[in-house]
């Protein structure tokens, strides 16, 4: 298994190229099985979520191909199984995606339910409920989900029991096909759910609302091909802007969209930093500063979102001041503050909300990943800890990070994979 060695001390400075959203490239990636007609998608970010759910789309017959400049070209068209295996599924809980267009596209479809993971239980009712209302017959058994539809699905008026960005992208898919009206009430508003309903209006898709709390999907009998771009990473844009403020340094994240990261970047102002924007473009200063402390609660976008808990708890481990982080959204996120404690943080937690304390200084120590956005927390603990921090489980952080050793080294920060036989 592959770790990461980081030698702290290192104030970052540079430009740090930003790639296309992992959370927006698996939607972008399954909405193809909606049609007939090749579909690309650039800006593809190559990850190991990427492959999972490329292998997904494959695994039913469909021609994938990932050329090297981070486009993949995507021909249903040779469609012929409807099966979503658990041995995919369970290394990817995106893979529930595939439900909708396989029901609207192929009448029926077997999903392996995906389980939870280590920051909740993260049940998917939500979609089953919403897919049984657009008509669809469907049973739970031996931990899959078996779907199928008599004719086509049809239009219907939904109301999310909370917000989802995985049930609004399912439905948003679902009901492009269906026959008749859908209108999705307390949808998503996150930007990977424009991105995906830009990509299905340009597959012929009529939907009004995206980006806002009510979507309306008018369903047509059949879909065609498109190029689609993934839009940039906003939580890997935030998560190295966490990085330059923890470490006191200047950096500019490029390839960046400065809109979708409002509530990130004010608490970012609010811990000292000096943030100037362009249209793809984000400069955080820090001036050499130590951050001050700043409290926060994650709620959906465009609330602080809770992709970016970890790292700006990181951030707080080591500013001025005392600061409570509320995690409003998965019930079991805070499986990186043991380890950031490792570290020297003083954290502590009570029910759903954390205090961090903080200290002057951390050191370094052996840590474990625990997941995707922990494995960042405890990457940017380390660039400032005093000495030497080895990380173990780093495929979490292979997951979501495009190319991360090579991209922070490019800010002057002394970070190298080992290899799993270097690493023992
Ligand atoms: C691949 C992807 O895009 N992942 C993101 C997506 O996950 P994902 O789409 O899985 O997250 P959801 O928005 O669906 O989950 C939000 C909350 O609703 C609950 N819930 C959800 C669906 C359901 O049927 N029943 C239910 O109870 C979940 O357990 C969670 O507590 O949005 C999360 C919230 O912004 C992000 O942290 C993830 O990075
Ligand atoms: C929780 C995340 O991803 P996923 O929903 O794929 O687990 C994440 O990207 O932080």
């Amino acid at each position: 298994m592959d770790k990461l060695l980081i030698v702290g001390g290192h104030r970052l400075s540079g430009d740090v190229r930003i790639s296309g959203a992992k959370n927006a490239a698996l939607p972008l990636l399954v909405a193809p099985l909606l049609t007939d007609d090749p579909v690309t998608v650039t800006n593809v970010p190559k990850l190991q979520d990427v492959t999972t759910i490329l292998k997904v789309v494959g695994s039913m017959g469909v021609d994938v191909q990932f050329a090297d400049d981070n486009v993949v070209h995507i021909n249903a068209s040779s469609l012929n199984s409807a099966v979503a295996p658990y041995e995919l599924v369970r290394t990817m809980r995106a893979s529930i995606l595939v439900l909708g267009p396989l029901l609207a596209r192929h009448g029926e479809a077997t999903v392996s339910l995906p389980g939870g993971c280590a920051i909740g239980s993260r049940p998917v009712d939500q979609h089953l409920k919403a897919l049984e209302k657009l008509g669809a017959e469907i049973r739970v058994e031996n931990g899959y989900v078996h779907g199928k539809i008599n004719g086509r699905l049809q239009g219907a008026h939904l109301v999310f029991d909370m917000v989802t960005v995985g049930g609004t992208e399912n439905i948003l898919m679902a009901a492009s096909l269906a026959e008749g009206t859908t209108v999705i009430e307390n949808a998503a508003r996150e930007p990977e759910i424009v991105n995906l309903a830009e990509m299905l209006i340009a597959m012929g898709a009529k939907i009004e609302g995206a980006g806002t709390s009510t979507i309306t999907v008018i369903g047509v009998d059949k879909l065609h091909g498109c190029t689609h771009a993934v839009i940039p990473d906003r939580i890997e844009t935030g998560s190295y802007l966490c990085a330059a403020a923890i470490t006191g340094g200047t950096i500019r994240a490029t390839h960046a969209d400065p809109s979708q990261l409002d509530a990130v970047l004010l608490k970012l102002e609010e811990a000292g930093a000096v943030i100037t924007t362009g249209p793809d473009w984000i400069a955080l200063d820090m001036q050499g500063r130590r951050p001050k402390a700043v409290s926060f609660r994650t709620a959906p976008h465009p609330a602080f979102p809770t992709d970016m808990q970890a790292q700006f708890m990181a951030v707080n481990t080591v500013a001025e001041g005392v600061s409570t982080i509320s995690e409003t959204i998965f019930e079991n996120r805070f499986m990186h503050v043991p380890e950031l404690s490792r570290f020297g943080a003083k954290i502590s937690i009570d029910g759903h909300t954390a205090v961090v304390t903080g200290v002057d200084a951390l050191q370094a120590a052996p840590v474990m990943a625990t997941d995707l956005r922990a494995s960042m927390s405890l990457v940017l603990a380390a660039l400032v800890a005093d000495g030497e921090t080895v990380m173990d489980r780093l495929y979490h952080m292979d997951r979501g990070y495009e190319r991360l050793d090579e991209k922070l080294r490019g800010l002057g920060a002394d970070v190298q994979r080992l290899s799993a036989r270097r690493a023992q």
